[in-house]
């Protein structure tokens, strides 16, 4: 399989510019991972060192247990089985779409090279389109011909950068939701940069969060939401509510009341207790554990962030509601905690 492993990579950009500080990341072949982390956290450098195109000053790339990059190898890019598809698809503008896609496939034979420009137009759902020129094509278009040229010399890894920022928001989920299924169907491993969290964890087999050139955690979208390795990182994937809490016996005690604690995390005893917005609930504050202000709200169609100055609580929090506004400014309202927390050391 296109296993991708990547061991200790250190790069930097000159002295006291170390981006890359000892990264690792694996990624199974046929899967795709999505690297997320905050702007110029070396996102774009882990997939030029990947490439070929930036030397690592230490460490090691594999694909599919071939050396790509380590101690006295490095690989020209050329020669590492890998495509690109970049951030606004960059297609050439005076070639046709159908010599767009076929030109990676140098040293094919004419008739076998058609034939692959036509399988790869219509995986990408643009069979027929190959006499177009590029702009003749909606964005979204162009990005599923740029996926079409990357795929085309069958690679054993495809590397894309932003590759839906361009696109309005609107048109994003659907190329996203086709490009995943391209993906698939082609076999590829792929890696996948984004600073969108929610892109990151709707399409990816496993989300890496880089921080300070490292990944600091590196799980399915799942488990990195529900079970994040620190309040760092719970912060970054989403919203987070953290109120203090002790543990005992599995159970967190804390001002919106007692709630089960995730069982990788039972060994700590108090800490910030980790909980997400859908999980806490308004109810009648004669029927809750907690009760609180309502000091803000938040209208966006499909749900409402309203929030709450809880008794105990030294900040507010806030809970999302689905369907509308349960609550005006000052209302006395009851919170319900639902599911399961995390327990995590505060930071210091
Ligand atoms: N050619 C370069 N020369 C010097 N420094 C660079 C160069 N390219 C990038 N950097 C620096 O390296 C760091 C990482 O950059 P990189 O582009 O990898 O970040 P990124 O995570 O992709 O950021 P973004 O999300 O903003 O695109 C940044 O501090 C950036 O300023």
């Amino acid at each position: 399989m296109n296993d991708l492993q990547v061991s200790g990579v250190v790069t930097s950009y000159g002295p006291g510019a170390t981006v890359l500080d000892g990264l690792d990341l694996t990624v199974r072949g046929g899967h795709l991972a999505a690297v997320l982390g905050p702007s110029g956290c070396g996102k774009t450098t882990l997939l030029r060192v990947i490439a070929g195109f930036l030397r690592a000053e230490a460490g090691s790339v594999t694909v599919a247990g071939r050396t790509l990059a380590g101690p006295g190898v490095h690989l020209p890019p050329e020669r590492r089985r890998i495509s690109i598809v970049p951030q606004e698809g960059a297609l050439f503008p005076h070639l046709s779409v159908a010599r767009n896609v076929a030109f990676g496939l140098t040293g094919t034979e004419r008739g076998a090279r058609a034939r692959r420009v036509d399988e790869m137009l219509d995986l990408v759902g643009l069979g027929g389109y190959g006499h177009r020129m590029p702009h003749e094509l909606s964005g979204g278009q162009q990005q599923r011909v740029a996926l079409a040229r990357a795929l085309a010399p069958d690679p054993q890894l495809v590397l894309l950068d932003e590759p839906f920022s361009a696109l309005d928001s609107a048109l994003r989920g659907a190329v996203r939701a086709d490009v995943r299924a391209v993906l698939r169907a082609g076999g590829a491993t792929a890696v996948l940069v984004t600073h969108d969290q929610q892109e990151a964890l709707s399409t990816a087999d496993v989300v890496a969060v880089l921080r300070d050139g490292r990944v600091a955690q590196c799980a399915v979208p799942e488990e990195l939401y529900q079970r994040p390795a620190d309040p760092w990182v719970a912060s970054f994937v989403g919203d987070a509510v953290f109120v203090p809490g002790t543990a005992d016996k599995g159970v967190a005690t804390t001002a919106l009341g007692r709630v089960p604690l995730a069982a990788a995390q039972r060994d700590l005893r108090e800490g910030l207790v980790l909980l997400r917005p859908e999980q806490l609930r308004l109810t009648d504050p004669d029927q809750a554990d907690a009760r609180g202000t309502v000091t803000g709200v938040c209208f966006y169609g499909h749900d409402a962030m309203v929030t709450v100055a809880v008794d105990g609580l030294d900040a507010p929090i806030g809970i999302r509601t689905p369907g509308g506004v349960p609550a005006g400014l000052g209302e006395r309202v009851g919170v319900r905690v639902s599911g399961e927390a995390t327990l995590h050391t505060a930071p210091a």
